[in-house]
């Protein structure tokens, strides 16, 4: 048996800085991932099973992400997903849960399929968690990230979920400035500083579809948080928090609506890493 985390997905920041002749978008983002995710695990056997207090909001058939990623693979195993991530949400969800299914089955020794992007256009960034790292292309290009900090954070679905094409569809200017150049080993105050001069510009749109992603930004800022946007194409944010005791008081405060609320933090760099360049 083989257990692997799919961590949630943050785009920490998220530039559109133009688009290819296909439609895809250009993008240009710092990704981190959560300590908080949902969970996979790879047994003897087929077939797919699913549990967890989104599993009623995961298509169980064979267009299942954890089910392709098994079949690009071309590895034989029974997959149980424990899905504790809302869905159609902006934080990877599908797609963490589609690299944790290749990662495990590099574990029992199926190499990597080299088209990733085949599943969507976030595989590539989350094979590379938990780590974080910079994507850019149309998700195709990710540099793993040294000397980042882990982040302190709150997690909010207003629980309306948005369909990605719908949000990039409904965005106005598509050729935008790329991220400014990246610090020099920040610590987490020096990192929200700089995260607090980009953007993620599919938050307009993602709220002109969904307005109460302005409200839960407000009700973040409202508890404290240094840094509140929308993650992907929403509708999650997250709030950015100086501890991680400020982060739960804040998470626990804002369950009180029909939100989904929780506290985590962001894995920072690997350890090996710390200290050198972050720009690549
Ligand atoms: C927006 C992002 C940012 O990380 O995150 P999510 O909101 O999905 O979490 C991703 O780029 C989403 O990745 P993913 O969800 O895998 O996208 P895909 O399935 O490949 O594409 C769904 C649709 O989104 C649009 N799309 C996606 C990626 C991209 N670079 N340009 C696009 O225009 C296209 O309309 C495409 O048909
Ligand atoms: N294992 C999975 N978990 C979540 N969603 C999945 C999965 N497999 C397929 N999907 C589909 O992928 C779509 C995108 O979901 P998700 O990856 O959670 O959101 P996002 O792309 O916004 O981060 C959903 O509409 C869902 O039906």
């Amino acid at each position: 048996m083989i257990v692997e985390a799919a961590p949630a997905k943050i785009n920490l920041a998220l530039h559109v800085i133009g688009r290819r002749a296909d439609g895809y978008h250009l993008l240009d983002s710092l990704v981190a991932f959560a300590e908080a995710g949902d969970v996979i695990t790879l047994s003897d056997g087929t077939g797919f099973a699913v549990c967890g207090p989104f599993a009623d909001d995961v298509p169980t058939g064979g267009d299942n992400l954890c089910l392709r990623a098994l079949r690009l693979a071309g590895a034989e195993a029974r997959v149980q997903l424990d899905k504790r991530l809302p869905v159609a949400a902006g934080i990877g969800g599908g797609s963490s849960d589609a690299a944790a299914v290749l990662r495990a089955a590099r574990r029992m020794g199926q190499p990597v399929p080299p088209d990733l992007a085949a599943l969507g256009a976030d595989l590539p960034v989350c094979m590379a968690a938990p780590g974080p790292a910079r994507m850019r292309g149309i998700g195709e290009q990710v540099t793993p990230l040294a000397g980042l900090p882990a982040l302190h954070l709150v997690l909010v679905n207003p629980r309306q979920p948005l369909a990605t094409p719908a949000v990039f569809a409904a965005l106005k200017s598509r050729e935008n400035a790329p991220l400014p150049p990246l610090p020099l080993a920040p610590d987490a105050g020096g990192l929200t500083e700089w995260l607090a001069g980009c953007r993620n510009d599919l938050q307009a749109p993602a709220i002109s579809l969904a307005p109460v992603i302005a409200e839960v930004l407000a009700a973040l800022e409202a508890q404290g948080a240094r840094l509140a946007r929308m993650s992907g194409s929403g509708a999650t944010c997250f709030g950015l928090f100086p501890t991680a005791k400020a982060a739960d008081a804040a998470a626990q405060a804002l369950s009180v609506r029909d939100w989904w609320a929780l506290a985590t933090r962001t894995h920072p760099s690997p350890a090996q890493r710390e200290g050198r360049r972050v720009q690549p």
